[in-house]
């Protein structure tokens, strides 16, 4: 499987409880390309229940988004500029400075959630996505997020 994009943030950005590969009690997420958009699959351990053991957290959903979101506008920014994440130059990164969350319907525990990432707009330093997390095909929760770029 192709890299993720989360696979080349630079070590000292790996310990995201989210999605660095240095965190090992932390979730992993992987995000990639699909076509224009970005995507992620995750399949939430037992533990992360809500108030009923068969539906999710929602602490859990906003995770995913937040680290999908912020990986999706590093890969958009990256893009805008005819490079790949991981390409010679500067990394591009972003960091999370809003995140809008709707729950939708309650997310099942068990299945794979996927969880989407679409550029809706952007400007020198700010990304704005619009992001979905579902479940066997229905959309259970969506998200506005603002990423801006962190200064190095
Ligand atoms: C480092 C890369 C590796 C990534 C690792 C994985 C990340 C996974 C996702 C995350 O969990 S990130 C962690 C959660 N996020 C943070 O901890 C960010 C904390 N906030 C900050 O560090 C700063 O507030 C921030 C860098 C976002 C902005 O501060 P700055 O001083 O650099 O910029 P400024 O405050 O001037 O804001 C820049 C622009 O964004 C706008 N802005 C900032 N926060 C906003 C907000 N909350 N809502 C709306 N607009 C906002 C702000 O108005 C301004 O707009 P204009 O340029 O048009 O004037």
């Amino acid at each position: 499987m192709d890299a993720a994009f989360q696979d080349f943030y630079a070590e000292k950005f790996s310990h995201c409880h989210g999605c660095g590969k240095n965190n090992p009690a932390g979730h992993h997420l992987k995000s990639r390309w699909d076509g224009d958009d970005t995507i992620a699959r995750f399949l939430p351990k037992p533990e992360y229940s809500g108030g009923v053991p068969d539906h999710v957290y929602g602490g859990l959903i906003a995770s995913l988004l937040d680290c999908h979101g912020a990986a999706s506008a590093a890969a958009f920014a990256h893009r805008a500029q005819n490079r790949e994440m991981g390409s010679e130059g500067e990394p591009i990164r972003y960091v999370t400075a809003s995140l809008k969350v709707d729950f939708r319907r309650p997310t099942p525990m068990g299945i794979e959630l996927v969880i989407k990432g679409k550029l809706r707009s952007m400007d020198e330093r700010k990304v704005w996505v619009d992001l979905t997390l579902s479940a066997n095909g229905e959309v259970c929760a969506s998200g506005e997020m603002l990423a801006v770029r962190y200064r190095q």
